[in-house]
This record gives structure tokens, sequence and C-alpha cells, in this order.
């Protein structure tokens, strides 16, 4: 008891002096093991605890980018505490993005704080799964969903049908109207994936149509308060981006500070996730009712979640959803299928259309081009309809969306992970060591590409120089490269082939800059573009 009282008033006198020693012994330690480290990479000097985090540019990939120019194509950056190899050239990330199921690097982001089990997601899904069993029967059921033509016929025509609907809302406006394009964008592939996730029509579109229309009567009217109370629609997605977000807090936080100091947004996060859930076994629930209702002779809507359910069934064997696997998917599968669905593939599609528009209007040679491809396919009327099986014709669309991606990416930055002791750039790694591709460094790297700041498709084509291996990172590659790739190029395409088809398209503001940022993918932002219909 004596001592104990000793040492507490001793403590309590001398706390000050004893922080101190404290404070120093761990910025000594820190910094003997930062000089003493393996393999130590020009990069920013790192702060103990924070590592570069004060330093990060509120645009990620310019940071990035940044970096790359002073550091070169491979540095170093700490993210907090944890160390981050950067890479910028196709060369250093052959290994990390091999096709092999028996890669080094299937991990993305490794569960260390097991927040993603909290969120029940370590083993569900794709993105963030880290169990690669789980994975794998997952990604088959998901990649055979999304690439079975009855989905992509589908989504064609629901392509086509949302089209009209923005067109219709256009029109309402009169076309000497500015539209805020990214943000029409947004919207329409909003409505695309829910109807080819779900089967349920969404209100996007038309909400957004309602929104701007009450702004414009409001104008005329101050006095009009009328709210309207969101739609199902938003309200799902107002959800789903809350978990999007909650995504960075449970993978980066230790759970002694989710826990204990910020335990209100652990919770919050974790009834954000519980709504969604909820939702989606809804929908499961009831689309399994319609389908045992429904005659065999009778044909389904094929979403996603139509076929994640049938596939392996009777059903799903005439609509060629047999999938060589033990077993088929729980709900909760299904369920993380569908939310990383929506969280991959509006933005990232959105944002990509963006870009192309602002490219075809600034580069008017390569918009003519385009033009003349679509009058020699579909020829001068512009009422014939545009086919599926048009689609594949479109070599040079094919050129522009490739180019406009490899200046832009939709996502320019992907972490990967080491399972085992590797060597990466000539230099020996431990296990667990962290990899983060530049996807944009690479693009813009002068070791693969001739002027690479020049908008120019034409690299695409046939008879062009050799493109490297991994010199153009759209999707990702490898054995975890992008699932939605078809889906996405097929949207995208049929989009601008209707939009330019139908309308003349230019910038209001023929001399405005191409704005965008990045977050977790490349968003545009105050892109005014007019339209003129080319249709009487
Ligand atoms: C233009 C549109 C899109 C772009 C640029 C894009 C890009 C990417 C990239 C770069 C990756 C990382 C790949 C890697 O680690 O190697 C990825 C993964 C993924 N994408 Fe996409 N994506 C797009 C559309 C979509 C769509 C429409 C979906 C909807 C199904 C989707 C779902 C996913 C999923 C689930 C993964 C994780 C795959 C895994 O870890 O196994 N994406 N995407």
């Amino acid at each position: 008891m004596a001592l104990a009282s000793v040492l507490l008033t001793y403590l309590a006198s001398n706390w000050l002096k004893i922080s101190l020693v404290l404070v120093v012994t761990y910025v000594t330690r820190y910094y003997y093991n930062y000089y003493n480290r393996k393999n130590p990479l020009p990069g920013p000097f790192p702060l103990p605890i924070l590592g570069n985090l004060l330093q990060v540019n509120s645009d990620f990939a310019l940071w990035a980018d940044t970096l790359q120019e002073k550091y070169g194509d491979m540095f170093e950056v700490y993210l907090g505490s944890q160390r981050h190899i950067w890479l910028g050239r196709a060369d250093l990330v052959e290994k990390i993005y091999s096709a092999s199921t028996k890669s080094n690097y299937f991990i993305h982001q490794p569960d260390s704080h097991g927040g993603l089990a909290e969120l029940d997601m370590a083993d569900k899904g794709l993105v963030l799964n880290c169990d690669l069993n789980a994975w794998k029967l997952n990604r088959k059921f998901l990649t055979t969903s999304l690439m079975a033509s009855s989905f992509l016929k589908q989504s064609f025509d629901e392509t086509k049908a949302r089209f009209a609907e923005i067109e219709s809302y256009w029109a309402k406006f009169g076309h000497d109207k500015e539209f805020d394009f990214p943000k029409w964008m947004t919207r329409f592939f909003t409505d695309t994936t829910m109807v080819m996730t779900t089967g349920r029509k969404a209100t996007a579109s038309s909400a957004y149509y309602q929104e701007l229309s009450r702004e414009l009567n409001n104008d005329n009217n101050k006095n009009n308060n009328n709210k309207i109370e969101p739609a199902e629609t938003e309200v799902f997605l107002d959800h789903l981006m809350t978990w999007e977000h909650s995504m960075k807090f449970f993978v980066l936080i230790p759970p002694i500070l989710r826990h204990y100091i910020l335990y209100y947004y652990n919770e919050k996060f974790k009834q954000n996730k519980a709504w969604l859930d909820e939702y989606l076994f809804g929908l499961i629930r009831n689309r399994k009712l319609e389908i045992e209702r429904t005659a065999e002779n009778v044909p389904l809507h094929m979403n996603v979640l139509t076929l994640l359910v049938i596939a392996n069934t009777p059903r799903g064997m005439k609509a060629e959803m047999k999938i060589d696997v033990p077993r088929s998917l729980t709900d909760k599968e299904i369920s993380s299928n569908m939310l990383e669905v929506f969280a991959g593939g509006i933005e990232t599609t959105a944002n990509s259309v963006s870009f192309i528009l602002y490219y075809l209007s600034k580069h008017s040679q390569y918009r003519e081009r385009f033009l003349q491809e679509i009058q020699s396919i579909l020829g001068d009327d512009i009422n014939t309809p545009l086919n599926y099986e048009h689609l594949d014709k479109f070599v040079f669309l094919d050129a522009i969306i490739k180019e406009s991606a490899r200046l832009n990416p939709a996502i320019s930055l992907f972490f990967r992970t080491a399972a085992n002791d590797d060597t990466i750039g000539g230099m020996d790694w431990d296990a667990g060591t962290m990899f983060f591709t530049n996807f944009h460094g690479i693009h813009m790297n002068k070791a693969h590409w001739k002027d690479p700041k020049e908008f120019n498709p034409e690299r695409f084509l046939k008879g062009a120089d050799p493109i490297p291996k991994f010199a153009l990172m759209q999707f990702g590659a490898g054995m975890r490269m992008c699932p939605g790739r078809h889906w996405a190029l097929l949207q995208i395409k049929t989009l601008l082939i209707l939009l330019y088809r139908r309308y003349e398209v230019e910038l209001a503001d023929k001399n405005a800059p191409l704005n965008h940022v990045y977050t977790v993918v490349n968003h545009v932002y105050d892109l005014n573009i007019k339209f003129t219909p080319k249709y009487k």
C-alpha cells in the first residue's frame, strides 16, 4: 500500500517529465526503425503516428501524381504508421496483377483491425473479401451473371428505355437550357443499375427532373416551399452512400478507438448496414417468391438478383446459369454482391461518360470521326433502331473510351497486399507489404506512351504501336479485374451512340476547363452541356 502511494505521489508530481521521456523514447524508437527499414526508398518524410497523412492533398490521385513526378516510379508513403510502396510503371506491377488464383496478391486490403468482420464483410462479396475460397465462389456467381447474354441484352434494352426517359425531361426544359451533365449521368446510371440489379424501376432521373422544375418554378414563385418526401430510391441511395463512407472508418480505425471514443459513429454505421441488409433481404425474399410463382414458360426479367437466385437451379440451367461450385449463395452473400454492384457500378460509369463528352467537345476531328462511324453503321436515318448486334462494330468508339480512361481513369489507385515474401522492383519484400498502384501514373508514363498528355484515340487502333501489358489499367487486371467491365462498356457505348446520333453536343462554355476531383472515384463537376436536337 505504502509503495503504491509513494509511486502515485511520484507520478502525480512528475507527470510532465515522465510524459516527455515517453514521447522522446517513442519518437527515437520510431525514427530508429525508420532509418533502419528494409529497402529504403525515396518518399516524403513521415511523422510518428501520422506518417504522411498531414501532407495528403484533398485530391488523392493528384497527390499521387505529384509524388511520382518528384520521387520516380517506385517510392514509399506512410499512411498513418503503415508503410506503402507506390508503383507507377507497368513492369513493376506485373506480378501483382497476375491472373493466377495462386497469385501472391489476392488481398486488396487486409482486415487487420477486424472492422470488416464487424460489418460482416470480411468473407462476403468481392472487393474487400479476404477469404480466397469465399471470394472464388462469389466471384464465379457474379461474373457468370454479369456476363450472361440474357443479362447484357436486357441491360441494352433498359439503357435505351432510360435514355428515352431523360430525353423526355430534357425536351420539357427546352433545348436552349444548359445541363449539368455529370449530375444527370449519376441519376441515369442509378436508374439503369437499380433496374438491372433488382428488377425494380428507380426514380433518380425523374426526382432530379422534379427538383430542377421546382427550382425553376420557385424562381417564379418565391413563396412556394412545398417539400416532397424522398422516394424509395433516394432513401436507399442515402444509406448506400453512408455505407461506402463507413468502409474507410472500419478499415482504417483501430477497434479501441471505434469502440470507446467513436462509439456513436461505430453504432450509427452498423445500424446503417443493418438497414441496407434488411432492405436487400426483403427484395431477395420477394424475388424468390415471384420466381417460384412464375410459370416455367414465362420469361423472367434477367437482373443480377434473378441470376444470383436462379443459378444452379433447374430454371437457371435453362438460362445457361450452371456454375460449377459446391453450393448456392446465401442471402447474405447475394445482398453483399448487390451492394457492390451499386457501389462499383454507378459513379465509375457515370463519370467515364462525362470525361468522354469533354474530350469529344474539345477534339472536333475525333468527334467527326465518331459521327462518321455512327453513320456508316446505322445509316443516314436517325430513326433506324440501334440493335445490340451493332455495338461490336463501333471500333473507333472503343478507342475513344480507352483513350479517355487512359487520361482520366474512373479508378486511379488500388491496393494489393503480399501474402508471402516476394521480390518486386529488384528488391525483397516481407509478407504483409502493402503495394499501392497508381493507374494514372502508369497511364502517363513516358516509358509506355508517346506524348502521354495528348488525347489521341488512334493509339488504340489497328496498326498503332503495340501497347505494353499492364500499361492500360482502366479496369485493373488479373484475378480481381473488374467483373462489371462488359456491362459498363455496353452502357457507355449505347448511351454515347444514342446521344451523338440524336443531338449536336457542345460545351456551354467552349473554354471551360475539365474540372474533376478524386475521392474514391474520379468525379467530374461543373460540366455544362448544350444539346441541340437533330430530330424534327
Ligand atoms: C467504367 C466503369 C468501371 C470502372 C472504370 C471500374 C474499374 C474497376 C477497377 C479498376 C477495379 C479493380 C480491379 C483490380 O483490383 O484489378 C474494379 C473492381 C471491381 N468492380 Fe469495377 N469498374 C467499373 C464498373 C463496374 C460495374 C458496372 C460493376 C458492377 C458489377 C463493377 C464492380 C466491381 C467489383 C465487384 C470489383 C471488385 C472485384 C474483385 O475484387 O474481385 N465495376 N473495377
